[in-house]
């Protein structure tokens, strides 16, 4: 691995619970990484003590074959030529783009450095604006220009803490597309930390899932999705709910399947592979919004509790005869009223389920 983290532990004060708990991944070189999870769960602590702004505790970093912290030994901040991208641009007002993008290369040759400016700028797009000054640009170019700031010494590693926070939301999901394409045209192996999924889908080649300090999962984003680790992971990423059900044993053709009983109906057919991580009896699944499908026809019927336009979809909550609650994505098409009927089935591709949270009886 280029960049590999094991153990890594890192504590403020000794009173306080460590911020950051046995964090263990790792990063290809020219792969991107993202730190995902709700306030306060270690992201930016994890990414300064990589950065080597915040002391580790215990366990060990290396890039590139090389212990950067561990063992005793920590290499200072300057010394492990790391860049950072923060969400206030912090670019310098007096100084135009190329001075500000020039400004961690100034021990290179004069034209060796106006060589490397224009060849950042060109690729984060803002080779027209070499002389403008930060307040003539728009946030999203701001934020361009911190970006080939960081770039221009070719870091071994680029490190990025939220940094499209500040801007609208349909600006960031451009930007989180653009930033994923200009960093594989510069080759750069990176780790961003933010709180946004659709972020973190869009930028990540992996994806990491930390909460109260400890890293949940790491893996990429189909399989966070589909194969969420922990109860927590299935929760925080994308829209469901867990609703308690029951594997058993159905035979059919003289051949023994597992198949779960739910709320919604049976579930059959389910992939082999997913039948061998299945235990009998009572558990929790979880049912994403796109895994109910409206449909007329069925016979589990649920009132609309709320409903949520998407555009293309209703993200509609559904309470069942039963009392629970699951999500339904409906194309928009279907409009229905809050408090309406409407007929739900399931069709579950991924069958996830946790050992049993509910209550018995
Ligand atoms: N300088 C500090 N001194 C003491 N405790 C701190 C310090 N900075 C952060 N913490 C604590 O460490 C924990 C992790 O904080 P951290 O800022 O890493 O979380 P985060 O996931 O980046 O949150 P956010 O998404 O809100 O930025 C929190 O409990 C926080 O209160």
């Amino acid at each position: 691995m280029y960049l590999e983290l094991q153990n890594l532990s890192v504590r403020y004060r000794p009173s306080q619970p460590l911020a950051v708990e046995r964090v263990s991944f790792g990063l290809r070189a020219g792969e991107i990484g993202v730190l995902i999870g709700p306030s306060g769960c270690g992201k930016t602590t994890l990414l300064r003590a990589i950065a080597g702004l915040e002391a580790s505790h215990d366990g060990r970093i290396s890039l590139d074959g090389a212990t950067v912290s561990g063992d005793g030994h920590t290499l200072p901040p300057e010394q492990r030529r790391m860049g950072m991208v923060f969400q206030d641009y912090a670019l310098f007002p007096h100084m135009d783009v190329s001075k500000n993008v020039a400004f961690g290369i100034h021990s290179l040759p004069a034209a060796q450095r106006k060589a490397r400016v224009q060849e950042v700028l060109n690729l984060v797009g803002l080779e027209e604006h070499a002389s403008r000054y930060p307040h003539e640009l728009s946030g999203g170019q701001q934020q361009r220009v911190a970006l080939a700031r960081a770039l221009a010494p070719q870091p071994r590693l680029l490190l990025l803490d939220e940094p499209f926070s500040n801007l609208d939301v349909d600006l960031r999901e451009r930007l989180a597309q653009e930033l994923r394409s200009i960093l594989k045209a510069a080759g750069a192996t990176a780790l961003f930390v933010t709180h946004d999924q659709m972020e973190a889908f869009a930028i990540g080649d992996l994806i990491g899932v930390m909460h109260q300090g400890r890293l949940h999962q790491w893996a990429d984003a189909y399989t966070l999705y589909h194969r969420p680790a922990t109860r927590f992971v299935a929760d925080f990423i994308g829209h469901g709910v867990f609703t308690s059900a029951r594997v058993e044993l159905h035979e059919e053709h003289g051949i023994t399947h597992k198949h779960v009983v739910t709320p919604l109906g049976e579930l059959h057919g389910i992939h082999q592979h997913e039948q061998d991580r299945l235990s009998l009896g009572p558990c929790d699944i979880l049912l994403r919004a796109d895994d109910i499908v409206h449909d007329d026809t069925a016979e589990v019927q649920a009132r609309i509790v709320s409903k949520a336009f998407r555009g293309n979809e209703f993200l509609y909550t559904l309470e069942l005869r039963t009392g629970e609650l699951v999500m339904a994505h409906v194309p928009s098409h279907h409009d229905h009223r809050i408090g309406e009927w409407i007929g739900i089935r399931p069709e579950v591709d991924h069958v996830v389920t946790f050992a049993s949270e509910s209550p018995p009886g």
